[in-house]
């Protein structure tokens, strides 16, 4: 498990770099030191220059191979990260929908910043809802089309059969690729919750990321994602920080089609999972990843009293397999800065 879940961490990294082609420059010296799995290599342009603060770095590391590779992979993405990827990211506010000021109140961005059990995750179903039901059947139909252009089969262990691909946020950017005005407003609309739980106070500034994305689980296919955090302790240059969910299965039957988010609870004493059926124009909302710095637990521990707390919450979850329909969801990671 703990090596998949390496693995996993290798595709996302591959989505951040997908975001910053024209700040690689290290792939050659990873290459001669051995350190590209080859899922690396099928997405890297060759012959880029080499960054030899890469190569200077591999000989300061100790430790065994995979803990030397894991870490040169990790200055890697930090390095062509911080160039066009870090520009791309507004505050949450630039986004900001008075039409979705209902979806996320301050009672449940408080809820969600507490983090700590299942109680914090947000499970909404906006009244009125994010787009109208023929709307959003829309969108969904125009996603599912999209499926096979835009999206690429996982090659995380943790989560086979599975496609995904991304979409930008960028109104602009979302306009010119052509897609319809359904999808558009449900990515505007999306694209605003941010800023939602951003102006009742998060603890840390919250930028966003360029692109959403789209999961697409094929339905009888077996496909589904096994428990997981989105951003794991000692991650570096992946700065999730809150996951949106949004999904776009309009007819969903979870006693026929299952497929339901699967919350496992901190520990075994917190009580049993609980399962989210993917429905329609559903909103989820938790923290990615954890935060565990001492200084942020001491931190808590003084002022949780006077309610200044830092988000130190996480969710474990997954993704229970789907019966006999596909499943879509656009997935938005609200980073910090
Ligand atoms: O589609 C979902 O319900 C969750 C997907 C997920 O956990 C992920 O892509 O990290
Ligand atoms: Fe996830």
């Amino acid at each position: 498990m703990q090596r998949a879940c390496m693995s996993a961490l290798e595709q996302r990294d591959l989505s951040l770099i997908h975001y910053a082609r024209r700040g690689a420059a290290s792939l050659g010296a990873l290459q001669r030191l051995g350190a590209l799995a080859p899922a690396w290599l099928l997405t890297r342009p060759p012959g880029r220059p080499v960054r030899l603060q890469l190569e200077e770095l591999a000989d300061t590391l100790d430790g065994s191979r995979e803990a030397r590779e894991y870490e040169l992979r990790a200055r890697l993405v930090r390095s062509v990260t911080e160039g066009a990827y870090n520009k791309l990211r507004p505050p949450p506010e630039s986004l900001a929908d008075p039409s979705v000021d209902h979806v996320i109140s301050a009672r449940d961005a408080a809820r969600l910043r507490g983090g700590g059990g299942i109680d914090a995750v947000l499970v909404l179903d906006p009244e009125p809802a994010l787009l109208p039901r023929h709307a959003l059947a829309e969108a969904s139909a125009e996603l599912r089309r999209l499926v096979a252009q835009r999206t690429q089969e996982s090659i995380n262990p943790c989560n086979r059969g599975s496609w995904h691909g991304f979409l930008p946020l960028d109104a602009d950017k979302a306009a010119r690729q052509g897609l319809g005005p359904s999808t558009l407003a449900l990515l505007r609309k999306l694209g605003a919750l941010p800023a939602l739980v951003s102006r009742c106070g998060w603890g840390r500034p919250l930028v966003l990321p360029p692109a959403v994305q789209l999961g697409f689980y094929p339905g009888g296919s077996g496909a589904r994602y096994s428990p997981h955090l989105d951003r794991n302790p000692g991650e570096v240059g992946l700065k999730r920080e809150i996951t949106f969910l949004l999904y776009l299965n309009v007819d969903w039957d979870t006693d026929r089609h299952g497929g339901c988010l699967r919350l496992h609870p901190p520990d075994r004493a917190s009580g049993a999972p609980v399962d989210v059926a993917p429905l329609g124009g559903r909103v989820v909302v938790f923290q990615s990843g954890k935060r565990h710095t001492r200084a942020a637990l001491r931190w808590n521990a003084a002022m949780t009293s006077l309610g200044a707390s830092l988000p130190i919450g996480k969710q474990l979850h997954e993704v229970l397999p789907c019966d006999g329909a596909d499943r879509l969801a656009l997935t938005l990671w609200c980073e910090y800065e």
